[in-house]
């Protein structure tokens, strides 16, 4: 971190100044920085390409087979790539429906922003500031980059930083989420330091994926995704008891899962595959998997 960091999140936080931790703090996090330092998977970039908005996570909603169009040739390609892409802003745009009104003077925080699609769609929808952070420096350039490019820096900043301990001061928030950034970290301290941050009354959202208690254990299709993404998937149970234990109320709890399908349906035709579309297509429909929304109130 330079002098410059450390002046500029002084200025941001009041009482947490003594807790930010820089990142990465333990080697398991100097490894996921190294993976989204390193990432440069097509299907992520020629999807962005689309509009600019460059997302890490997967989509909902069903497909539109009238914009796909039918020829077997490089345009029909390009539809389906759109079309995919429709999907995951899609699933940000329903994020966003649940932080519920923001006003222009509000600071939101994306944990885990990636290369900062969703921070766009927010400073887009609310007008209003929104602080990023990604263990990953690439990623945090990636996202100042686009900011300054789209004429909106002095409203969407990315740090590199550490979820589970950030600059902001405490109450100061007045919305803050986890869009697919939730199974890099414990449950328990990452809910702690939502609900440090978060005014009374703030929201809180995630879509993540979480193994279903139903099933009994974590299955072989979760297991390959963690290892696919280095990651580890907590279970449904895991979140609604961490959000309990950290005044983090549940008002909505849906399950995106039969939504979700259909962006993995259309995934596993394109020429984008990545050889994780089969864990999970199946997990999703053997029902040890489910892709979940959780909005929470700051209580
Ligand atoms: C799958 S990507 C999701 C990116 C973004 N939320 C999106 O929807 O496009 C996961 C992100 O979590 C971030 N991440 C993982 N562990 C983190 C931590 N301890 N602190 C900050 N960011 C973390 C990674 O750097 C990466 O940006
Ligand atoms: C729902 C779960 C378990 C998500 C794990 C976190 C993750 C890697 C999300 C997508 O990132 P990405 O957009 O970089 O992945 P891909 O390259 O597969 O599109
Ligand atoms: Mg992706």
């Amino acid at each position: 971190m330079t002098s410059t960091d450390l002046t500029t999140d002084a200025a941001l936080s009041t009482s947490a100044a003594s807790v930010f931790i820089p990142a990465p703090v333990t080697p398991y996090q100097g490894d996921i920085a190294r993976y989204w330092d390193g990432e440069a998977r097509p299907v992520n970039l020629r999807l962005g390409d689309v509009d600019g908005l460059y997302h890490h996570h997967y989509g909902i909603g069903s497909v539109d087979r009238t914009a796909l169009g039918d020829a077997d040739d490089g345009a029909s390609e390009k539809k389906l790539i759109a079309e995919l892409h429709r999907l995951e802003s899609a699933q940000a745009e329903l994020l966003l429906d649940h932080l519920g009104p923001m006003e222009r003077d509000d600071t939101l925080v994306d944990a885990g922003c990636g290369r900062g699609g969703s921070m766009v769609m927010a400073h887009q929808r609310f007008g209003c500031k929104v602080e990023g952070v990604t263990l990953s420096a690439k990623q945090a350039d990636f996202a100042n980059q686009r900011a300054r490019e789209l004429g909106i820096e002095d409203h969407v900043h990315a740090r590199v930083c550490n979820m589970l301990g950030t600059p902001f001061g405490t109450g100061q928030i007045a919305a803050s989420w986890n869009n697919e950034s939730s199974m890099y970290v414990d449950l328990h301290d990452l809910f702690a330091e939502h609900s440090r941050i978060l005014a009374a009354g703030g929201r809180y959202v995630t879509i993540t994926g979480c193994w279903n208690p139903r099933y009994g254990q974590p299955s072989k299709w979760v297991s390959q995704i963690n290892a696919h993404f280095e990651c580890n998937i907590h279970s449904r149970r895991e979140y609604l008891r961490a959000m309990a234990d950290n005044r983090l109320v549940p008002q909505a709890v849906i399950d995106l899962t039969a939504a979700t399908l259909p962006y993995w349906e259309l995934r596993a035709t394109s020429s984008l595959v990545t050889g994780i579309e089969e864990a999970f297509i199946n997990s999703y429909k053997d029902g040890s998997f489910q892709y979940l929304l959780i909005a929470a109130d700051r209580v």
